[in-house]
């Protein structure tokens, strides 16, 4: 018998004696009936002594799906598989995986701080919007001492850990703003912090950094802060900034909002975006030194004495014939942005501006506690083109290695060139020949930039009759 079916029996029995007690109450006097029933009911608490609480799939008028009957589902996927005898396949992330569920009337046992706890499911007909429908319950059934306990945190722990599986198992969305609405579409990235080109100690840092961040909502509820974090990462062209987020969303499964900011007209426009976003999400301004002449409009109101940024200097703009001056966000509308929203809104958001220049960045805007953690995405070095033969080539060792490690030395070149030139160039590709393509790049960029130098230095060094 399992321990469903017990419940049920007991809970029969118990119905048993409630009927036969009705019927003979009245023949009681009543001190007599009293003290009958206070008996009556501790021996029904040593006989039941379980508490059974329910959670229906549908709730409201409306019949709309309950999360908790989602999270518990969630939350059982894993124990259902491993012990109920009958499940339910289900297909996540647009048809791509397997998720699997008990099926109803079965029961799976759970453990929580050595207690043993038992899930059953089941459905009933219920009726709803004037037609009948069938609505799917979990029992949760436990031993009433420990009511406080699987009330309180184990409900939360179930939740929770439901709620991050459900995070796990979603489609993922990539949102561009289109004015001041979001549109979005599924985003399928194959980026991984194992597929990035950098060296292994930062690697390892950042991943940390970020893991620590998606794991700390009691620690920045316990100091006060919103639970955010800023990363900037900067560097020339082609070393991986767009990549890393992408690493980075795949890392926390994380939706992406790619802000362009040059389509956003007001600070009020920007706001409305920024509330439409949601948790668990990685916010992007992609080269911000470009998207807004921000650090201009400092300038000219610093020039002018003034303190705070309230309003772009649009004429001068407008007579520059820029046509981002057709944005009136200002540098404060950003700040305030990063600063004011995000510390009334609780969710998990990480705000990410990627610049080729980061010298010209306002030092209001990446200061620590709005930027907190700055990324140098750099040329590639030998530990970074490693991580690229490995992956471009399956190569971990070859005896051109050393010539390419020299190379490396002396020349400064993209990551995204060493990918051009390992990159096969007829399939089945042959690495050897990978290799030498990419080691003559190698020697033609370091002349040009020997070249470039030697014309550098002799333009400086130039007498003033020359
Ligand atoms: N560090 C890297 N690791 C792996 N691949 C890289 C790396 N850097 C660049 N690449 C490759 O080069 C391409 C361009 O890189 P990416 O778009 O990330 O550069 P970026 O730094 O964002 O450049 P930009 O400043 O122009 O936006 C990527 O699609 C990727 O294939
Ligand atoms: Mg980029």
């Amino acid at each position: 018998m399992t321990a469903s079916e017990n419940f049920a029996h007991l809970g029969s029995m118990v119905g048993g004696f409630m009927f036969v007690w009705a019927i003979f109450r009245q023949f009681f006097p009543r001190q007599l009936e009293k003290y009958i029933e206070k008996h009556f009911k501790r021996l029904l608490r040593v006989l039941h002594p379980y508490i059974q609480i329910s959670f229906n799939e549908t709730t409201g008028e409306r019949l709309k799906r309950s999360e908790i009957y989602t999270a518990i589902e969630n939350y059982l996927s894993s124990n259902s598989s491993a012990q109920a005898k009958r499940l339910k396949a289900d297909m996540v992330k647009n048809n791509q995986s397997l998720v699997l569920s008990m099926d109803d009337y079965e029961e799976v046992t759970d453990e929580y701080n050595g207690i043993k706890l038992w899930w059953t499911s089941g459905k009933h007909s219920i009726e709803g919007s004037g037609t009948t429908v069938e609505n799917r319950y979990y029992k949760l059934n436990f031993h009433k001492r420990h009511r406080d306990l699987i009330v309180g945190p184990y409900l939360q722990h179930v939740l929770k850990e439901g709620k991050a599986i459900n995070v796990k198992n979603r489609q993922r969305k990539l949102y561009t703003n289109n004015g001041f609405w979001w549109n979005h579409v599924v985003f399928e990235h194959p980026a991984t912090f194992r597929t990035l080109a950098m060296e292994s100690e930062k690697k390892k840092e950042i991943i940390d950094d970020l893991i620590t961040f998606s794991q700390s909502e009691d620690f920045y509820a316990s100091i006060g802060r919103a639970w955010k974090r800023g990363y900037l990462l900067y560097g020339p062209p082609g070393t991986g900034k767009s990549t890393m987020i992408a690493a980075m969303a795949n890392l926390l499964h994380y939706d992406i909002y790619d802000l362009e900011l040059t389509a956003v007209k007001s600070n009020r426009d920007l706001r409305r975006l920024l509330i439409e976003t949601s948790s668990k999400s990685i916010i992007v301004i992609e080269d911000i030194d470009c998207s807004l002449d921000l650090t201009g409009q400092r300038r000219k109101k610093e020039k002018r004495g003034e303190k705070e940024i309230i309003k772009p200097d649009k004429k001068t703009a407008e007579e520059d014939g820029d046509s981002k001056a057709c944005s009136e966000v200002t540098l404060s509308g950003l700040l305030n942005f990063i600063d004011g929203l995000w510390s009334a809104c609780g969710g998990e958001r990480l705000i990410v501006f990627t610049t080729n220049y980061v010298e010209k960045l306002d030092p209001a805007l990446i200061r620590k506690g709005r930027m907190d953690k700055h990324i140098e995405l750099s040329f590639c070095n030998f530990e970074a083109f490693k991580v690229l033969a490995k992956n471009y080539l399956k190569l971990e060792s070859h005896p051109l290695f050393p010539t390419v490690s020299k190379l490396l030395e002396e020349t400064n070149i993209t990551p995204a060139d060493v990918a051009e030139h390992l990159m096969p160039k007829t399939l089945p590709g042959d690495a050897e020949t990978s290799l030498k393509v990419l080691i003559q790049a190698l020697e033609q960029a370091k002349e040009e930039q020997k070249l470039k130098a030697t014309e550098e230095y002799d333009k400086e060094n130039k007498s003033p009759d020359e």
